[in-house]
């Protein structure tokens, strides 16, 4: 198998040169995350072409947890993921583990996050073992081939997203979902420490979405990953992450547990929508869209 050439890791889909250290072989001992990294983010401003887009954005999140970012279309949820991720200048500081993240060279900062896009841009003739298997570069030196547990890294991360019959397949030969799934794959095959994710379930059916998420939650507890995701769907969010940050014009509107965030009242306000909110078996708010009577 061919090595694809060495990109961001940290950046599924947004491919870009990066430098590498000068270590031979594979993955090298002691590469594994060293433990799990909390998530302060404090006074973040993102500004594009001169436009004020995200403002006094403060939000924690600690070790092992899942912290949904929602609002309405263009809240500045992706912005802010992207801020954290290293992809947007920005005012106010990000630590992750204690980290200045806007310190950190790509390849530091490609260990510690992993960040899946909305909508990421594949190398359409790449197949999906070589593509997954990029998530592997922050952790190999300079001119270094994918050694044994790289390998096993990547095999488990396709065969843990379904992707194991595809893997030979090139990307531009997958529909949508699949699509998606690949990104996921690469992020996790980078045994990150904290993953970014944009909308990772917009463009899967729903037993891929609740075998996403599922995933992912499970990682959490198993290798203790923290994890940032926005998602559009108010319930799921409830479901899956522990706090939940509004946002409403690139303001924080509302941050807290989700009985906290999810009320009738803060979504007619800051969604202009009706719904009526409930509660699952487990307390969780339950959001339900209302026709117009
Ligand atoms: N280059 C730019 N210059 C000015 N404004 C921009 C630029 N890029 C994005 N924006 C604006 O920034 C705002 C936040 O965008 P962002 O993608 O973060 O929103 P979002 O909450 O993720 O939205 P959605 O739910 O639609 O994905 C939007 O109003 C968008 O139009």
């Amino acid at each position: 198998m061919s090595r694809p050439a060495p990109s961001v890791p940290g950046q599924a889909g947004q491919e870009r040169p990066v430098p590498t250290s000068a270590a031979p072989g594979g993955a090298a001992p002691g590469d594994a995350a060293p433990g799990p990294a909390g998530l302060d983010v404090t006074g973040l401003d993102v500004d594009l072409d001169g436009t004020p887009v995200v403002r006094a954005v403060s939000c924690t999140v600690a070790p092992g947890g899942w912290l949904a970012l929602i609002g309405p279309n263009g809240a500045g949820k992706s912005t802010v993921l992207r801020a954290i991720a290293g992809l947007a200048r920005h005012r106010g500081t990000v630590l992750v583990g204690g980290t200045d993240v806007g310190g950190l060279r790509d390849r530091e900062r490609a260990r510690l996050i992993a960040y899946v896009p909305q909508a990421p841009v594949l190398p359409p003739d790449m197949t999906v073992r070589e593509y997954v298997l990029l998530g592997r570069t922050p952790h190999l030196g300079y001119l270094a081939h994918p050694g044994a547990r790289d390998q096993r890294a990547g095999e488990e991360s396709l065969a843990a997203l379904d992707l194991t019959r595809f893997a030979d397949r090139r990307l531009s030969a997958l529909s949508g979902g699949e699509r998606q799934r690949v990104a996921l794959a690469r992020a996790l095959a980078q045994e990150p420490r904290m993953l970014l994710l944009d909308e990772p379930t917009s463009a899967l059916d729903l037993g891929h979405q609740q075998h996403v998420l599922d995933l992912v939650d499970e990682l959490r507890g198993s290798r203790r990953l923290t994890v940032v995701s926005t998602l559009h769907d108010l319930t799921t969010a409830a479901q899956y992450a522990q706090r939940l940050v509004l946002l409403d014009g690139g303001r924080v509107a509302a941050n807290g547990t989700p009985a906290e965030v999810i009320t009738e009242e803060l979504i007619a306000r800051v969604y202009a929508a009706r719904v009526a909110v409930t509660q699952d078996p487990e307390g969780r708010p339950v959001v339900t869209p209302l026709r117009k009577p």
